[in-house]
């Protein structure tokens, strides 16, 4: 689905309109101290679950961070990048539907817009559920999230989803099994901790049978 064909590294243009590199000077405790942060935008993410066939929503999608930290943790090199050893699958992840928070509209609208835009189902933001608030990249970014559920089922399908623009998201459902293997002990996978994080809050609260 990724269909990379080239890879390289570049220098960060200063006018990213996504990362902001900076250096946080402070003083604690009376020794002056300082931080290398990111400034990045704060995030929705979003649980969506579809109670017509049981299955989890989730969305795979090439990540290119996640293909520079796979090959900066073997020590690849990336001068020139050999697809071949590092074939661009390796950076494919399987996340919660999110989106950033780029414009003036509520969190809740930007979930709602993200969940048309990736998965394609269309539901009014009522039916869209804050379940917590919390900080990522807290060495790095401390950016924002704010996580929701929402239950969905065959009759909200609007689209195929996909994403816009160029994006290229590809939608996957999960069996509640599927969804589990995910989060066992020793499960190795892409996906960053919020989506893990989501999936083990639902299956504590929300998923069939679930105590809360
Ligand atoms: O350098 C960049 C960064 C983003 N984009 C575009 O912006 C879109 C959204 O950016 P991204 O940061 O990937 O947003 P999300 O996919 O919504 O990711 C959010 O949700 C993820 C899962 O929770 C978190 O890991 C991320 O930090 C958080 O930004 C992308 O699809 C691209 O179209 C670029 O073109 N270039």
């Amino acid at each position: 689905m990724e269909n990379v064909s080239k890879i390289w590294l570049g220098p960060l243009p200063e006018d990213s309109p996504y990362v902001k590199p900076f250096r946080l000077y402070y003083v604690q405790n009376g020794v002056e101290k300082n931080w290398d942060l990111l400034k990045v935008h704060d995030s929705v993410a979003i649980i969506l679950y579809n109670t017509s066939r049981q299955k989890l929503v989730l969305v795979r999608q090439f990540r290119p961070a996640v293909y520079h930290g796979i090959i900066s943790s073997a020590q690849g090199n990336f001068d020139k990048v050999d697809l071949k050893e590092f074939p661009p699958a390796i950076g494919v992840t399987l996340e919660l539907c999110a989106g950033i928070v780029d414009k003036s509209k509520s969190w809740v609208e930007i979930a709602r817009e993200e969940v048309v835009e990736e998965c394609g189902y269309d539901v009014p933001v009522e039916r869209i559920e804050e379940v917590m608030v919390y900080r990522s990249g807290v060495g790095s970014s401390g950016a924002k999230q704010t996580m929701y559920y929402c239950e969905v089922t065959d009759a909200d399908k609007a689209t195929s989803g996909g994403g816009v623009d160029d994006e290229i998201i590809e939608v996957v459902e999960l069996s509640l099994e599927e969804a589990k293997r995910m989060i066992q002990q020793g499960a190795v996978n892409n996906s960053p901790p919020s989506c893990l994080m989501g999936l083990m809050w639902f299956f504590a609260n929300r998923a069939p049978g679930a105590k809360a």
